[in-house]
């Protein structure tokens, strides 16, 4: 697949100071964000995007406090957060709409899934490997509750797991429950 990669920049935030380029696939732009001096296997938290957690805040998942998190993490002990265009489990904010939608009319988030059409989770990460290789790293530590993505990675080697666990609200208590339950998350 061919990417094309942007320049260096800083980015000053209020989680510290970071540095970050793009990477542009035919359709989806990502963006690496990480600090100074990686270290040979450094933590990476691989983060899809969510726009209705990251940018406005909802309350129905977890995605704004673990991209939070994994922030001031790796501001703290080093690594990068490769922040992937998957919105909803790559079925796009349309659908994920949709299948909220569907679960304001009672199914879960795989079962509102299954009624758009789609399996619970159609993300690949051919592209994360690309990322990481670009940097010249082949083995890291992941921040992640989900067994699934440690998987899914190829030609990198996952040489341990740090999780990423946040409190529950009443909202997105069943989403937690689900993801524990019925996806196989480590919570
Ligand atoms: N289709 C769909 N996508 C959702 C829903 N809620 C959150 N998402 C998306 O799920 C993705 C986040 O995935 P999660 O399953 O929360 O976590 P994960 O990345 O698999 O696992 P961790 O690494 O442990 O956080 C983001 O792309 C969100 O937009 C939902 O109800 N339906
Ligand atoms: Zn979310």
């Amino acid at each position: 697949m061919n990417i094309n990669i942007s320049n260096e920049a800083n980015l000053p935030s209020r989680f510290g100071k970071f540095k970050i380029k793009a990477f542009k696939e035919a359709d989806k732009e990502h963006l690496a964000i990480y600090t100074q001096n990686l270290t040979d296997i450094p933590v990476v938290r691989i983060h899809s995007e969510c726009l209705t957690g990251d940018a406005i805040g909802s309350l129905k998942c977890d995605c704004r406090d673990q991209l939070e998190y994994a922030l001031d993490y790796i501001n703290k002990n080093g690594g990068m957060v490769i922040y992937l265009r998957q919105e909803g489990r790559n079925i796009g904010l349309l659908n994920k709409i949709n299948a909220y939608a569907l679960q304001d009319e009672g199914f879960n988030t795989i079962e509102a899934n299954h009624q758009l059409g789609f399996s619970a989770d159609e993300r690949t990460y051919e592209v994360v490997t690309q990322i990481l290789h670009h940097f010249n790293i082949h083995k890291i530590k992941l921040l992640t509750n989900n067994p699934d993505k440690i998987k899914s990675i190829s030609d990198v080697e996952v040489v341990e797991r740090v999780p990423i666990i946040m409190e529950a609200n009443t909202h997105n208590k069943n989403y937690l429950d689900t993801k524990k339950d019925e996806m196989g998350h480590l919570l």
